[in-house]
Order: structure tokens, then C-alpha cells, then sequence
């Protein structure tokens, strides 16, 4: 790639709509909160555990987030989490950042609701970077352990803008979770499911349908089906698109088979993301980078993903509207047809 289209790429302003907080957990902080908290790994050094971020699929690379998110019991741990992503996230201009937290993978060992919550919450209060919080239901649980959740966070419900549903895709449809979806639609939250990441594009109808989701995270394989790739273009129904992660996870063999490009080509909102940047490779300008590697695409295509990611977000209109004056004045300087 040209160093300049390089150097446009890394400092656009951008939002960043895909980040779970437990994936950007390094191994040096796993270790250091380890020692800290008395937890003992069955790693013997940060070496050894990063040997071990080699997955074949989705559910291989939760056995060791999982794992990893184990050593998070204080409220200052998951501030000192959350303050490490969104020094990453200034670093690469990311301006606005709407996070994901599984407080399930805390509570069920025992750590209260509030300590979760509040440590993710003060770090992002106490960042210059635009922060929101995005609660999850693991899906591979039950429902009914999904809507004691959403009772145990609704004293904070001031901290949290929507609920999403992530971990083990396929054999946990979004059907399953219809009416907890449905008790937060009643309560004002916003809704994102993950579909179609390893999924087929019935599980995107289901979040669209059922679940009655704002936003599908990942959807990459939405491409499978011409009359969905369709509805969520004339719908302009964004995705939350993941490159690295793609990769890692083997839901494309290397990024030149990604269809980043055919998803913007078909006129649909996708924006580029981290998921778990800890475990992947990278935080978000070495997703963009990573892409632009390997894809063509050019000067437009990066304008478009600039413009995406705050189109997709939940910001106010008027949030929204500065911001993409901020896009247009950026690229401005720049040759675009
Ligand atoms: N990529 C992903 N898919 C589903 N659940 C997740 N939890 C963290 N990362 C995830
Ligand atoms: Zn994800």
C-alpha cells in the first residue's frame, strides 16, 4: 500500500463498534493482575500464553478468553482493563467507541455486577475518547440466566446504553433469547446481536426478525444470500465487520479471501472492528491496515469506512452530524473523486 493512503488510513477519525473489553486483556496485564490478585495460570510465562493463541475456530479461541478473563476480580482491574483500550483506541484516532462486556463470564465466579459495571464505566469516564458501554448475554447459557442478568444490571441502568449477544454461535440460535431482546427493547436499550460469523444467514434474519437487532456484529456471511444481502443494503442495516478476527478464527483462509470489498460493493454500512484485538493481532488501524494490505481498496473505500463507522454508531444525530463533518474536513484535504 502507498505510505500516504497508509498514513490517510491511521489518522481518520473513526469510531470503533466491535471491541469486547475482555479481548484487548494482553497477556503482560494477565499476568500482572494474576500476581496481583493471588490467581494462579496454568502458563508458565506471557510467552507461553501467547503460544496458545493459535485457534482453529470460534469456540477454541472462547476456551482461552475465557480463561484469560478469570484473573478480573477487583473494580480497579476492570478499570485498569478498560483505561489500556481506550489509551490503544486514542492512539489510533478513534474518536467514539461503543464497548462490549460479558459481565456473565464475572458474576458467575462470584464478582458482584457492580464492580464489573463501575470499574468499566470509570475508566471510560475518565477518557478522552467518547465511550459507551454495550452489555452482552452469553449465548451459550440460558435465557433465563440472560434475564437475571439484565435485572442484576438494571440498577445501573445509566451506564450502559444497549444489549448485545455474543460467545458460542451456531446451535444457540438468536430465537433463543426473543423475549429477554424483547424486555430491553421495552426498556429503551439499543440491540446488536453477533449472526453470521460462523452462522448462516438464517441466524441474521433471526436477530433481524426476532430479535428486532439495530446492528448485525460480524454478518460476513450475509453474502450467501442475495434477497438478505439486499434487504440489509435498502435497509442500511450496518455490520459490524471484524478482519483479523476473520482470519484468526478461520472464517476465511487469509485476508485476501475477506469480503470486506464485496460487502461495501453491495452498498451495505460495514464498518471495520477489533473484536478481541488481545488475541487477534491488533487494535483497529492494524485492522484497517491489515485489510488494505490485501484488498484493493483505495482512498474512497477508506473515506466510506470513516463515514460508516459513526453512521453505524448510537450517537445523537447531532453527535453523529459533527462528527462526519470531522470526516469530511479530514478527507477534504485529500483527492477524492
Ligand atoms: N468473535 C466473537 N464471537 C462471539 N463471541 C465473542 N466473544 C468475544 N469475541 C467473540
Ligand atoms: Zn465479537
Amino acid at each position: 500500500m502507498h505510505t500516504s493512503l497508509r498514513s490517510i488510513v491511521q489518522n481518520m477519525p473513526k469510531a470503533e463498534l466491535h471491541i469486547h473489553i475482555e479481548g484487548s486483556l494482553e497477556p503482560e496485564l494477565i499476568f500482572a493482575l494474576a500476581e496481583r490478585n493471588g490467581v494462579s495460570l496454568p502458563y508458565a510465562s506471557v510467552e507461553a500464553l501467547r503460544a496458545a493463541y493459535a485457534f482453529k475456530d470460534l469456540q477454541s479461541f472462547l476456551d482461552i478468553y475465557y480463561a484469560g478473563a478469570s484473573v478480573l476480580l477487583q473494580e480497579q482491574d476492570f478499570y485498569d482493563m478498560t483505561a489500556a483500550y481506550l489509551r490503544r483506541a486514542e492512539a489510533d484516532h478513534v474518536r467514539h467507541t461503543e464497548i462490549f462486556f460479558d459481565p456473565q463470564t464475572h458474576t458467575a465466579r462470584g464478582v458482584p455486577m457492580a464492580t464489573v459495571i463501575n470499574g468499566i464505566h470509570r475508566a471510560c469516564q475518565d477518557s478522552p475518547v467518547s465511550a459507551t458501554l454495550i452489555l452482552c448475554f452469553l449465548r451459550h447459557l440460558s435465557e433465563d440466566d440472560a434475564i437475571a442478568t439484565l435485572e442484576a444490571a438494571l440498577p445501573y441502568r445509566d451506564k450502559f446504553i444497549g444489549v448485545g449477544l455474543d460467545s458460542s454461535e451456531v446451535g444457540n440460535p438468536p430465537e433463543k433469547f426473543a423475549r429477554v431482546f424483547s424486555r430491553c427493547k421495552d426498556l429503551g436499550l439499543r440491540l446488536v446481536a453477533h449472526a453470521g460469523e460462523e452462522g448462516p444467514p438464517a441466524y441474521i434474519y433471526a436477530a433481524l426478525d426476532v430479535l428486532h437487532v439495530e446492528r448485525i456484529d460480524h454478518g460476513v456471511r450475509c453474502l450467501e444470500d442475495h434477497a438478505l444481502t439486499r434487504r440489509l443494503a435498502e435497509e442500511g442495516m450496518p455490520l459490524t465487520v471484524c478482519p483479523l478476527s476473520n482470519i484468526k478464527l478461520c472464517v476465511f483462509r487469509d485476508m485476501k479471501q475477506h469480503n470486506l470489498l464485496q460487502l461495501l460493493d453491495a452498498g451495505l454500512v460495514a464498518t471495520v472492528n477489533s473484536d478481541d484485538p488481545a488475541y487477534f493481532g491488533g487494535y483497529l488501524n492494524e485492522n484497517l491496515l491489515a485489510a488494505f494490505d490485501s484488498l484493493p481498496l483505495g482512498l474512497q473505500h477508506a473515506y466510506q469506512l470513516a463515514r460508516n463507522s459513526f453512521v453505524a454508531s448510537f450517537l445523537s444525530e447531532a453527535d453523529k452530524q459533527k462528527h462526519l463533518d470531522d470526516v469530511d474536513a479530514y478527507f477534504a484535504a485529500f483527492n477524492l473523486t
